[in-house]
């Protein structure tokens, strides 16, 4: 993993949450009527969530809390962006009392959104699911009925899923309602509530990181002004004096490519690597943006903004392809 983490802010989780409760049509294609968090980074965005949820449908969709710990808890750990280490194990800390006495919620029939901050390694989301799977099943013996009879579905939000190999997997049907906001490359994410010393700053750095622009470019509209697309025509001449043309084509390629879910790692290649790595990543995201073009979800608008921005872009890399 590199070593460079990704500042992470309040703001950036807000706006992913809201773009992702429309591109997945959440309340809508999969509108759960329980949400499952799993404490503690799946208690914020989870609460956010309900916010959207609501307003879609005016509903108030209840929150019940699991506890999960897979990571070390060691002293600084945790604390200010320090990576913390994997345990081997998932550990619960906390669980759902369903069938306690004073407990007025069945897991029956329901559609349920397990909510978490990050899928990492893939263990804990796998053990939640494998745990949940075994209290359906048990009530539905006790209201005797067949495994699988009540028709509980479970789905899954995460506001960002690190892209890596997993080391567990998630139930088929499961994955049918697999819903993460962003995809990172895999970076340790410093979030806004591990920060202890200044959040004015943490939230700063956010802007700073690529991920940052990235993740802005999927709340906004998907359009980019024609100035934006004209930059693009001069980019060359600061290229000799540094990088600092990928900076000014940035956000046009956060803008466009971030909306339509392009891999940030692209964007990433665009901006921080050499003069030919960043050609390569314009290369990839001109096959990207003529993949999207002519899709039935664009504007007309949108696709003559994606038509001009690859010829600029084509224009870009000729002139500069050293
Ligand atoms: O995909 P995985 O590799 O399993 O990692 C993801 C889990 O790791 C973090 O939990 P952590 O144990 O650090 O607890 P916290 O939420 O209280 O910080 C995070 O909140 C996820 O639940
Ligand atoms: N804060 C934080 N917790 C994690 N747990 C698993 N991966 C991460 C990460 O990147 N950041």
């Amino acid at each position: 993993m590199a070593s460079n983490k990704l500042h992470i802010s309040y703001n950036q989780i807000h706006q992913l949450i809201d773009y992702a409760v429309k591109r997945f049509h959440l309340g809508d294609d999969y509108s759960p009527d329980l949400m499952i968090a799993i404490g503690g980074g799946g208690f914020i965005p989870a609460r956010i969530l309900r916010s959207f949820l609501k307003a879609k449908h005016g509903r108030n969709i209840p929150i019940q809390a699991i506890g999960l710990s897979l990571y070390e808890e060691l002293p600084n750990a945790g604390q200010d962006g320090v990576p913390e280490i994997p345990g081997v194990q998932v550990t619960k800390t906390q669980w759902l009392n369903f069938g306690g006495a004073d407990s007025l919620v069945s897991l029956l029939g329901r559609k349920i959104l397990i909510v978490d901050e990050v899928d990492d390694s893939r263990k804990t989301l796998v053990y939640a699911v494998a745990e949940l799977l075994k209290d359906i099943r048990a009530q539905e013996i006790q209201a005797g009925m067949n495994p699988g009879e009540s028709n509980t579905e479970i789905g899954i939000f995460v506001v960002y899923n690190k892209d890596k190999p997993k080391a567990e997997e998630l139930p088929e049907a499961v994955m049918r309602h697999y819903y993460p906001a962003a995809t990172t490359p895999d970076r340790w994410l410093f979030f806004p509530w591990d920060c202890t010393t200044d959040i004015g700053v943490h939230t700063e750095l956010s802007k700073q990181d690529i991920y940052g622009t990235v993740g802005e470019g999927w709340h906004r509209q998907p359009s980019v002004s024609p100035e934006q697309i004209e930059s693009l025509k001069d980019a060359n001449v600061t290229l000799v004096s540094g990088f600092v043309c990928l900076a000014r084509i940035r956000e046009p390629l956060g803008l466009v490519g971030g909306y339509w879910g392009m891999d940030p790692e692209i964007i990433f290649q665009v901006s921080a690597g050499s003069p030919r790595t960043a050609i390569r990543g314009i290369l990839a995201m001109c096959d990207f943006l003529a993949k999207l073009r002519g899709s039935p979800e664009l504007s007309d608008e949108t696709n003559s903004q994606i038509t001009l921005f690859i010829e600029r872009a084509n224009i870009w890399v000729r002139i500069n392809n050293i």
